[in-house]
């Protein structure tokens, strides 16, 4: 069975005009499909405004979906102990006033979990030791912690109620390059020890390197490229793909230049091919028809009218 299952999401804003005028829809999310197997990670890396983000929020509930369904281990209802959020910034999601200790009783209070004190008081420090952090973080407050200490601390906060899936929601993007690195080797020991899947929505390339079993690149609302992280990361096919990775310095590789150009607005996506406006390798065709998600050769799956012509450069040599 998938950990997590999403069937055709689509997540539509109405923003009211006011005064008589036209009410306008944003397109944040629109028709995405995706399997997590049980224990795989699944990174879902885009330009900020593809619609990541709702996304990680839909899965865990905080926003609930314009259409579509998502399964959590075959269940649809909401189990609020069974997926839980990890999000960018400790510090908004921590009280900045509570200590640490407060931080990590509150969802087991909040759940019924552990109502023994003294059982409650050795699962608080059970949650801290599991994120390699000692005792005497308990009484301080997150003002007093550094920033990847704090990010370990909303991980061991999320697993206080043993969920089968975390939705990492850009979780190294506030923490300095030297700490990146301690989080990542973290979040790779807990999904070994307890059996953990991963959403990663990033759009740090690196990370989902490190981090991603399986990949879905997305743009303005629609995946374009899903599949075998390893098989996308050495040959991108879709020609953003291609370009999200060219930007990232490699091993001996300057990094090509960024896309240019802003992502479109989601309010009136491009007809055709949404990437076609800013597409390198973009015909007629592209403007008109929009391509569907269709099986490679590899296993992978590619929107992209030209795809059988776009053999990825190490493919061609
Ligand atoms: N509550 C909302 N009301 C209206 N529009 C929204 C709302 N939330 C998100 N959007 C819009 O939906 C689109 C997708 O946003 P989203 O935050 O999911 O993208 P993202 O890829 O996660 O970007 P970022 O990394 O910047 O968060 C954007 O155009 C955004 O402006």
């Amino acid at each position: 069975m998938s950990a997590v299952r999403a069937e055709d999401l689509r997540k539509h804003y109405r923003i009211r005009s006011g005064r008589g005028g036209e009410d306008r829809v944003v397109h944040a999310v629109d028709g995405v499909s995706f399997e997590v197997p049980e224990g795989r990670t699944l990174a879902i890396i885009g330009e900020s405004g593809c619609g990541k983000s709702t996304i990680a929020r839909m899965l865990v509930r905080l926003a609930e979906p314009t259409e579509g369904r998502i399964l959590v281990h075959g269940t649809e209802g909401v189990d609020r102990r069974a997926i839980q959020l990890v999000s960018q910034n400790p510090w908004s999601a921590l009280n900045r006033r509570k200590s640490i200790r407060h931080a990590l009783e509150q969802p087991l209070a909040v759940h019924g979990l552990y109502p023994d004190k003294a059982a409650r008081a050795a699962r608080v420090r059970e949650l801290l030791h599991l994120v390699g952090l000692t005792d005497e973080y308990l009484g301080r407050r997150p003002g007093g912690v550094s920033g990847g200490e704090l990010q370990r601390v909303t991980v061991a906060r999320a697993l206080a109620v043993e969920p089968r899936v975390l939705v990492l929601d850009e979780p190294t993007a506030s923490l300095d390059v030297s700490v990146k690195a301690l989080l990542v080797n973290l979040l790779l020991d807990l999904k070994r020890r307890l059996g953990l899947s991963y959403v990663l929505i990033t759009h740090e390339i690196d990370i989902a390197r490190h981090l991603a079993d399986e990949v879905a690149v997305m743009y303005l609302g629609r995946f374009v490229e899903t599949g075998d992280a390893e098989r996308i990361f050495s040959a991108p096919r879709h020609p953003y793909t291609r370009a999200l990775l060219a930007a990232v310095p490699g091993p001996g590789r300057e990094p090509a230049a960024p896309l240019q150009g802003e992502v479109p607005s989601a309010v009136a996506p491009p007809s055709g091919c949404r990437f076609h406006t800013r597409c390198p390798m973009a015909v007629d065709a592209c403007a008109r028809t929009e391509p569907a998600l269709e099986p490679d050769q590899d296993g992978r799956l590619v929107a992209c009218l030209r795809a059988d012509e776009l053999l990825s450069p190490a493919e061609t040599v």
